[in-house]
């Protein structure tokens, strides 16, 4: 052996560990090396070695697929440090390109006229490619200068391209924040959220499609988490809670943030649902957007009453050249600042109007902060800034989408806007640049982005080059390492490096089978594999016939994981249900709640009747590639103590919660209090109406928990609240047992009931005993609220007549709810009683519902109870 092949020798062990997954050791350098090394090798003592072991037991044909296989892996180990080092060079030029725009951007974007506004407005604005220039006066036109500005005809789509440049970092590594702000009803909504056609679908949508089909094209495994939650009134409410979890949303605690001791901000227990594909994202997306807190008010008839963050995870522990192997992309669609004195606010929408504009106050503080590079960042002063400190400065990357009206009207909000957008892109007003410095910049942006974009198509090509050898080496059935144990077994210094690798081996050999079943964009490459010990390896020796070729994987198998029971396109009628309060929107991303209420209701039908279904293989497919982003963690020994970090929940798991928390959580609903008008006023009476219009056995299900809670105001109140809480639960759902049926525990359990009462409704009870069968029980006229005056023959006739008043009393409290009640009350009464005595119990109930009816329209007339009683029901 010569000087040089002694050398290579040499460094062989070392080159195999970093082959084997030992990430660290492994540099591009160290990769060409490799490949050289085994380009050298090849016709060497190794392997002839293997070829001269495989054609004693195999035969000539498997020793040509294997040698084939080996020059494919060749190839690959090649192209793949090739492809790390483009993927370097893109990142660092698109990193350039973003620093040189500046790190904190700011776009404008002008809403056209609606319909309703006027179109004799004068005209406001004139507006170039980066300045608004806005007349204030007359005689006084004000200069503001932006990143780019987008004017009453552009699209969509042009809004995006200009935004994509800052999602794709967020696959290099970088947390990225984008933002819409604005006055209320300026198109924030719309230009993050879009409409339902391909062409006005906003940022979101097309930021998270984009992000998708990018992490599929490269080759690097990504785990995605998506959490949804919104900051209203300075609190964070989580959107994706699981119901199971909850009974009333508006009472869901307010989440807490941390920060890790990497300085990381943590928002503890909020739900990040592993996500693997947009048509997942989407859904989410659209359940979580149900309880945004939105309202009418006089500047949008669904205001955003909060800031709605959506925040999507990216991990990927495979990608050396990321800036971080865990970052985030949070997309915000801020509250709109207003003047309240313009909104007329008044209540709960100034308070909410005050909460919004503080924060953003706050926010523009930080950003001020962070621009003129202030010692102290003012980070602490609201929620919203909270979350988001380490996202915002260093390096992330901010846009902040700066939204106005193009009305007359709004001139003063307008300028309050633009002021915002001014202080926020402080440092870099343009008009300081001296032309000849401003004209370098642009030279050298347009020299970034011709090299960002010429680095791209490079690193596609690399990537498909691989992928097509992948495929290859998979029909050739060579699932062979690399270097097979055989060839390492026979250099002295291997004996350690053998133990590891079968140690990986061993660790990894669940995984095997996972990866194979993985979306293309997280299947490890044949090298990535080897790096991390999953590749599976058969020794030749075993090898008793000639592999079968594997069938080919479909192609887009990521892309068929979520089956919608109901088609896409009509996403519009899949949310609309003749329960729901919440009128959807004609939005194809997503609905918007127009229930004019400040935090719209879940549509419970939805989660009952659509759901998301998975089969078996793709429930494995969910929890094995947590499995694998663990055991990556593991793996690279650096990032173990991650693993606990990563509360993530898969897809399935979350829409199970949703589903079960159904029927088994006590409702807590508002009685709508009878106003003089003869209205109802509660901010839930919809949804009592939700769950009473329901019929068949699910609005049994839950009648059975349902708890009525009057306003409770003074003490005799809440006796009352208390009395119709244990009347409804205890009464209504289980009639009185038989030995409550003796005299003196009917009297006693009559009390109990009938201590609902107070001053407004005894009267109208008294009336209604009147009209009931039977006598006076005088002795338990002990208590001067308690008036049990009737005595029951039997049982039935208590009975009928318990659940009688019940009913009679709760068609006071909620008269919408009568038809339920009734049938609740005959099927109970079926099971319990048999049908006869059931059949008799009912004429009871009618006969006095009728009495009961026939009182309250005549009382208005002035008849007694001597009337009733000659009436003979
Ligand atoms: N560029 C646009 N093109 C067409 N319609 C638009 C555009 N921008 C906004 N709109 C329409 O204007 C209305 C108000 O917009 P949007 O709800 O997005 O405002 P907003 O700023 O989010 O308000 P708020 O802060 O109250 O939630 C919507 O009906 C929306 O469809």
């Amino acid at each position: 052996m010569d000087g040089q092949s002694g050398k290579t020798m040499q460094s062989l062990p070392d080159t195999l560990s970093s082959l084997m997954g030992f990430n660290q050791y492994l540099t591009p350098s160290w990769i060409e090396s490799v490949s050289h090394i085994i380009k050298e090798l090849s016709p060497a003592e190794p392997k002839t070695k293997v070829m001269v072991h495989m054609a004693q037991n195999i035969g000539p044909d498997d020793a040509e697929s294997d040698a084939k296989v080996a020059k494919i892996q060749d190839e690959l180990v090649s192209l793949n440090a090739q492809l790390k080092q483009i993927t370097l060079q893109r990142r660092q030029s698109l990193n350039n390109y973003l620093d040189l725009k500046g790190n904190i951007r700011v776009f404008c974007r002008v809403r056209p006229f609606h319909h309703e506004e006027s179109y004799q407005s004068r005209s406001l604005f004139t507006l170039d490619e980066s300045n608004v220039f806005l007349k204030v006066a007359e005689t006084k036109i004000k200069q503001y200068k932006f990143d780019k500005v987008f004017n009453q005809c552009s699209t969509q789509g042009d809004v995006f391209a200009e935004v994509e440049p800052v999602i794709k970092s967020a696959l290099d590594g970088y947390n990225v924040c984008i933002f819409a702000y604005g006055q209320t009803g300026s198109g924030k909504t719309y230009t993050m959220e879009g409409k339902h056609t391909a062409t006005d679908l906003g940022v979101i949508p097309r930021g998270i499609q984009a992000l998708f089909d990018r992490a599929s094209e490269s080759n690097r495994r990504f785990l995605f988490t998506f959490s949804m939650l919104e900051i209203y009134m300075g609190n964070l409410r989580d959107l994706l809670v699981p119901r199971s979890k909850t009974h009333d949303f508006k009472k869901v605690p307010s989440l807490s943030i941390k920060t890790d001791t990497d300085g990381s901000i943590e928002i503890e227990n909020l739900v990040a649902v592993t996500v693997n594909s947009f048509q997942e994202v989407k859904r989410l997306y659209e359940l979580g957007t149900r309880l945004r807190s939105t309202a009418y008010t006089m500047a949008n008839s669904t205001s955003s009453r909060s800031h709605c963050l959506i925040r999507l995870s990216l991990t990927s522990f495979d990608a050396p050249e990321r800036k971080k192997a865990r970052n985030k992309l949070w997309m915000i669609d801020l509250g709109g600042n207003e003047r309240l004195v313009k909104t007329k606010a008044t209540g709960k929408r100034l308070k909410e109007g005050k909460a919004i504009n503080l924060s953003l106050s706050a926010l523009g503080d930080v950003i001020d902060a962070l621009q003129t590079k202030k010692a102290h960042v003012p980070y602490r002063n609201s929620k919203l800034t909270q979350v988001l400190r380490d996202s915002l400065g260093c390096d992330s990357k901010t846009l902040m989408l700066v939204h106005i009206r193009p009305n007359e009207d709004d001139l003063c909000e307008t300028i309050c806007t633009l002021g915002f957008a001014t202080r926020v892109r402080s440092i870099r007003l343009e008009s300081e640049e001296p032309p000849e410095e401003k004209a370098r910049k642009e030279h050298l942006l347009t020299e970034l982005e011709r090299e960002v974009s010429e680095l791209e198509q490079q690193c596609e090509d690399v990537t498909r080059k691989i992928k097509k050898l992948e495929e290859t080496m998979e029909h050739l059935k060579g699932p062979q390492p690399f270097v097979s144990t055989d060839s390492v077994v026979s250099h002295p210094l291997s004996e350690d490096l053998k133990t590891s690798m079968s140690k990986a081996t061993k660790n990894s050999k669940n995984h095997i089978e996972v990866s194979s079943r993985l979306p293309s964009f997280m299947k490890p490459t044949a090298s990535s594999q080897q790096r991390i010990g999953l590749t599976k390896h058969i020794p030749i020796s075993n090898r008793t016939k000639p592999p079968v070729p594997p069938k080919r994987r479909p192609s887009s198998v990521y892309a068929e994981s979520v089956r919608l029971p109901v088609n896409a396109t009509t996403w519009q009628s899949e949310c609309s249900s003749e329960c729901s309060i919440s009128m959807t929107s004609d939005m194809n991303w997503m609905p918007s709640a127009q229930d004019g209420t400040e935090c719209s209701q879940q549509d419970t039908s939805e989660y009952e009747t659509k759901q998301v279904i998975f089969s078996e293989h793709e429930k494995l497919l969910h929890s094995e590639l947590i499995s694998l982003a663990e055991c990556q963690l593991v793996e690279s020994g650096k990032m173990q103590n991650k693993t606990e970090e990563m509360d993530i929940i898969d897809i399935d798991s979350w829409i199970h919660q949703q589903n079960t928390g159904i029927c088994q959580r006590d409702r807590i609903l508002d009685i709508p209090e009878v106003t003089e008008y003869g209205t109802y006023s509660s901010s839930t009476a919809s949804s009592i109406q939700i769950e009473c219009i329901k019929g068949g056995k699910q609005a049994q299900d839950e009648d059975s928990h349902l708890k009525l809670q009057p306003p409770v105001h003074n003490v005799e109140d809440i006796k009352q609240a208390e009395a119709i809480n244990q009347f409804t639960s205890t009464e209504l759902c289980t009639p009185p047992s038989k030995e409550l049926c003796s005299n003196d525990k009917m009297k006693e359990h009559k009390n109990e009931r009938l201590a609902y009462h107070g001053n407004s409704r005894r009267s109208l009870q008294e009336k209604l005993d009147k009209c009931m069968p039977g006598q006076p029980d005088k002795e338990s006229k002990t208590d001067p609220i308690i008036q049990p005056e009737v005595r029951f023959q039997d049982e039935e006739h208590y009975i009928g007549e318990s659940i009688c008043k019940e009913a009679v009393i709760l068609r006071h409290a909620c008269p919408w709810s009568k038809g339920n009640i009734i049938k609740y009350g005959h099927t109970e009464a079926n099971k319990i009683y048999g049908k006869d005595k059931s059949t008799k119990f009912f004429q009871a109930l009618r006969t006095a519902w009728v009495g009961a009816l026939l009182g309250l329209g005549t009382m208005s007339l002035g008849l007694e109870q001597d009337f009733f009683q000659s009436l003979e029901l």
